[in-house]
């Protein structure tokens, strides 16, 4: 939508902020408040199955914002259409979300780490009392605006506490990194799932780090999240900084049990550290300013900036626009099994020629429609429809090999995400193997073990290019 449109005579859209999974973000002008606005315009992915997905998770997030008025949750002030596309009017955040705030201003201290634990607290209770389970609580999901207001923002994996889910049995949504265990394993959400989310998000600030930092390869992210589970923090280590009470908190959060995670408002208000409301507003204000001020001077941007534009997506296949929008949203997740021992032996299955030809009639894929069809099978993927996800991506992956190369952007977007339902489905060989390939054209050129220098691309990735941010994809 272009940049001064504006819509039903009212909202004047001044410039894109981003896009997530649903739809793209502008920065507007509320004509009759004379007031700003973010407005959330639903993409149009062009197929229907996509469309209708979108639509579904607006319809949710509309659906789940209208039942909840807190100032710890993004608000909803109108819907409309336009072009017949959806689009809903929220509240304008100004500040940072919480990867910026760790990457521009550093580790959390006292008074700014109870503050950001309150209102988090506070607004995800809100949304429980509101009958909604959040499901994606995480740092690039919580901004902290510029009068060091916490406020959780997409809701577009929301749903009513006891509704059937829109997805089925078995099925894993959101993002692997901060995922509840429990989410992973494919049982139904509750409200533990999204303290875990809440414990992990400020885990993070408080380490300064991401969890599971270490695990670079989805296969050994998941065990991690599902065996070890978040490194507990020591109390003493964090003592001159981190109030007793919040670390016990946050490692009962973090907890792999849900059972054992901390829920109810009397056991939490009484581990909270009691911050006098102004001290702690004006604790995160100056962090926030300084957060800004540093993202305005562009220090501490190489690389900070590049992985705050990508928020969790974490996974940077160089090469087109279409990748940077196909992964938008994906796990955080580097490709760097090439250094797992025998992955570089075993090789991702691969389609039989005639396989090739049914599956091609089966999906009707060509070299030309490959990136909208891919974009489905992502948005599959992303809804947790692994299984199904699979076979078109094999296909996507079979097809873009032969057709547009090894190296192209496309072909290694399905290949990844093939890897990333191979592991999910518990096949983490194969996803291994299959990384292993992807990593063969996107990885850092450093030489493996052996010392025997990586294979070298058949087709080379294009040279990066920016992102609708500006950032390098
Ligand atoms: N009310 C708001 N005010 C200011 N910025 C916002 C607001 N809502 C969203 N944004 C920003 O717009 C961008 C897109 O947000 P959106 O919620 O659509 O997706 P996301 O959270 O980045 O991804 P996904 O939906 O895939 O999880 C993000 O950078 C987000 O911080």
């Amino acid at each position: 939508m272009a940049e001064g449109t504006l819509l039903d005579g009212r909202y004047r859209l001044e410039h894109r902020v981003g896009q997530g999974a649903t739809g793209v973000v502008y920065e507007a002008f509320d004509t009759e408040s004379e007031g700003r606005v973010a407005v959330k315009v639903l993409h149009d992915e062009g197929s229907e199955a996509a469309n209708s997905w979108t639509l579904r998770r607006l319809q949710r997030e509309i659906g789940a914002l209208r039942r909840i008025s807190h100032p710890n949750v993004v608000s909803l002030r109108d819907t409309g259409l336009v072009h017949e596309r959806p689009y809903l009017v929220m509240e304008w955040l100004g500040g940072v979300d919480l990867v910026a705030l760790r990457e521009l201003a550093g580790p959390l201290f006292h008074s700014a780490a109870g503050a950001l634990a309150r209102q988090l607290v506070d607004g995800l209770a809100a949304t429980h009392r509101a009958s909604v389970l959040h499901r994606d609580v995480k740092p690039s999901n919580v901004r902290v605006t510029t009068t060091g207001r916490a406020v959780l923002c997409d809701l577009g994996l929301a749903r009513l506490r006891d509704a059937t889910s829109l997805t089925r049995a078995g099925q894993v949504m959101g993002t692997p990194r901060y995922m509840a265990p429990e989410l992973i394993r494919g049982e139904p959400p509750t409200q533990a799932s999204d303290f875990y989310g809440i414990g992990l998000c400020l885990h993070e600030l408080i380490v300064g780090r991401r969890p599971f930092d270490h695990r670079e390869d989805i296969g050994a992210l998941l065990l991690s999240v599902l065996d070890e589970g978040v490194t507990a923090l020591d109390p003493a280590r964090y003592r001159d900084r981190v109030p007793t009470g919040l670390i016990e908190l946050v490692n009962g959060w973090c907890d792999r049990d849900p059972e054992r995670r901390p829920t109810s408002a009397a056991l939490i208000d009484g581990l909270l550290p009691a911050v006098p409301p102004g001290a702690a507003a004006s604790r995160l204000r100056d962090l926030i300013a300084h957060a800004t001020a540093r993202r305005e001077s562009g220090r501490g941007t190489t690389d900070a900036w590049a992985r705050v534009s990508n928020a969790d997506t974490g996974v940077t296949l160089r090469g087109s626009d279409l990748v940077t929008h196909a992964v938008a949203g994906a796990e955080a997740v580097s490709l760097t099994a090439r250094n797992t021992p025998g992955a570089r032996d075993r090789r991702p299955p691969m389609l039989s020629l005639g396989d090739v030809t049914q599956a091609l009639v089966l999906h009707r894929i060509t070299p030309r429609n490959a990136a909208s069809r891919l974009r489905e099978a992502v948005g599959m993927a992303q809804r947790g429809e692994s299984r199904e996800a699979l076979d078109l991506l094999a296909t996507i992956g079979t097809v873009g090999a032969e057709q547009l190369g090894p190296g192209d952007p496309t072909t290694l977007t399905a290949r990844f995400w093939q890897a990333v339902c191979l592991a999910r489905l518990g096949s983490s060989e194969e996803a291994l193997a299959l990384l292993a390939t992807v990593n063969a054209h996107t990885g850092p050129a450093v030489p493996p073990d052996d010392g025997e220098p990586p294979p070298a691309p058949e087709r080379a990735a294009p040279a990066p290019e920016k992102n609708e941010k500006g950032d390098p994809g």
